[in-house]
């Protein structure tokens, strides 16, 4: 009996166990780990690590060490991906294997959830809802969003557009969530997304703050000394528990008066209801893809646009007269029907994006299975950044890249023919859900500001100009800091009439 049981033991659990150690370490001895700057032992790159402006330091070390890049956390390896290419080759052809998460708290939530069935579901639910196809339905409701942000900008004081380019933002998600309008700044919506924010803007990058790597830390009392991760996440909890039962209660108490507008949470509870695909005990999940829609970076690019108009006045310039030759005669606003007559708005939309990706290290994935590419071992559990700041600023693809330069899309001679930046949605299974939603909404902002205000620089008391700095904020979604600017309106346009 003894006996057996030892066969059994060494047939299922030690020559399979022995075998993979055995092809690790061949694997892991046979090929080195990428290049990375020089590392201590034990805690690795812990002492190097930037505390700030990542993407930036981690771009200028892929000068030196190229674009697959390793560095090691006490033990944890992480990659860092710096071009285009490589991240293609790995993150898209290699998907099956990349498109894991690292363990990061909040895991219910798809942005951070780890590869597997419930992954599956989520990623359904967004795309049957968030789909190309789908997202047209939404043009009217982004439309009366942009023309109220037009409306708000235009009464806002120098330093308050602000707010209201986050109640564009916040307003199209929870339109599209819960068919929700936010018409003033006490909206339980706006004030949840703003804790949120705020918090998250001092977490820093998921995948390598003190509280991944030691997922115990958040236990410790908030006046522990130097992990402040752990009270940050616990400061965001009530905020995205309310994310969490807000919109779902609210669809529910709308369907029962009879009230409720097509929604995410209309059409999924309904195809709940009909059993359609979703049982009953998908209550959670359905909840918990809403709740992941929420996020800063619509507010955060049509903040950089304000930026690049303010520093680059000749381009708002000449993308009025192109709103104006082709919509000018009849002192409408443009909409969607207009968009693919107007190639330098699109090519000022592209470059925002481009100029300043809002998400500069992506959102890290994970890798599930070892892995040998282009001679480089990578083990199973790294934590994998597609450095989409390097990306953008590859001198291979674009020219002058720190330059803001809408034309570079254009066709030669007027352009340079470069291509536009898809990387700032991210790459492969994990590639944005909310893409053509964030598309969609950035251009009819774009467009209807362009189309009805004029935005200039502020003055300080001694009348000097205030000339903003083209500098980022830290954290998983990056934003210009704060900067003053004067919106007023074109004189000759009509006023949004929504
Ligand atoms: C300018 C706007 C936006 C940009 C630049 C952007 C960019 C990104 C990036 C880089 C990622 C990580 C992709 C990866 O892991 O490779 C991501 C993920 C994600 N985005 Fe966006 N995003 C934007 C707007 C939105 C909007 C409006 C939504 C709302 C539906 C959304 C929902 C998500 C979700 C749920 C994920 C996680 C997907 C997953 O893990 O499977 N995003 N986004």
């Amino acid at each position: 009996m003894a006996f057996g049981i030892l066969i059994f033991i060494t047939f299922t659990v030690a020559l399979p166990l022995s075998l993979y150690l055995i092809y690790h370490r061949r694997l892991s001895n046979s090929f080195p780990l990428p290049p990375g700057p020089p590392r201590d032992p034990i805690i690795g790159h812990l002492r190097h690590m930037p505390s700030t402006n990542r993407a930036a330091v981690f771009h200028k070390w892929s000068q030196t060490y190229g674009d697959v890049m390793y560095l090691e956390v006490l033990g944890n390896p992480i990659i860092v991906l710096n071009t285009e290419q490589v991240a293609a080759e790995l993150l898209n052809k290699r998907s099956a294997i990349y498109s894991d998460r690292p363990r990061i708290g909040w895991s219910t939530t798809l942005s951070l959830m780890r590869y597997g069935k419930r992954f599956t579901l989520h990623r359904q639910l967004h795309q049957s809802y968030l789909s190309r196809h789908n997202c047209l339905e939404f043009r009217d409701m982004q439309t009366q969003e942009a023309h109220s942000l037009v409306k708000n900008l235009l009464a806002a004081p120098p330093s308050g557009y602000s707010k209201f380019i986050n109640r564009f933002s916040t307003g199209v998600i929870s339109q599209t969530v819960a068919g929700h309008r936010i018409c003033t700044d006490d909206d339980p919506y706006m004030q949840t997304t703003q804790a949120l924010r705020e918090s998250l803007g001092r977490a820093g990058i998921p995948g390598v703050t003190a509280l991944d790597l030691f997922p115990y830390l958040k236990y410790l009392p908030e006046w522990f000394p130097g992990f402040k991760s752990g009270a940050i996440a616990r400061e965001c909890r009530p905020a995205l528990q309310r994310l969490y039962d807000l919109p779902l209660q609210a669809v529910r108490a709308q369907m029962e008066s009879g009230t409720a507008k097509p929604s995410f949470l209309l059409s999924h509870l309904e195809r709940m209801k009909e059993s359609q695909g979703l049982e009953p005990g998908n209550y959670d999940d359905v909840k918990w893809a809403a709740a992941a829609m929420f996020g800063s970076t619509i507010w955060s690019s049509v903040t950089v646009f304000v930026l690049a108009m303010l520093l680059h006045p000749e381009y708002q310039a000449k993308a009025q007269q192109e709103i104006d030759s082709v919509v000018g005669a009849e002192a409408r606003l443009p909409g969607f029907e207009d968009r693919g007559e107007l190639p330098l708005v699109e090519c000022i939309m592209q470059e925002t994006l481009r100029w300043h990706p809002p998400t500069e290290l992506g959102v890290p994935h994970a890798l599930m299975k070892d892995d040998v590419y282009r001679g480089m071992f990578i083990p199973k559990g790294s934590t994998v950044f597609a450095n989409i700041r390097a990306m953008s600023l590859d001198e291979r693809t674009y020219s002058a890249p720190s330059k803001f330069f809408p034309e570079r899309f254009l066709p030669e001679p007027r352009g340079r023919g470069e291509p536009h930046f898809a990387s700032v949605y991210g790459f492969g299974r994990r590639i944005c859900s909310g893409q053509h939603l964030a598309d969609q909404s950035l251009w009819i902002a774009i467009v209807s500001i362009l189309a009805s205000c004029t935005i200039s620089t502020a003055f300080d008391e001694n009348g000097c100009a205030i000339v903003p700095e083209d500098s980022m904020s830290d954290g998983v979604s990056s934003h210009p800091n704060d900067f003053p600017c004067i919106i007023s309106p074109r004189d000759h346009k009509l006023g949004p009439t929504k």
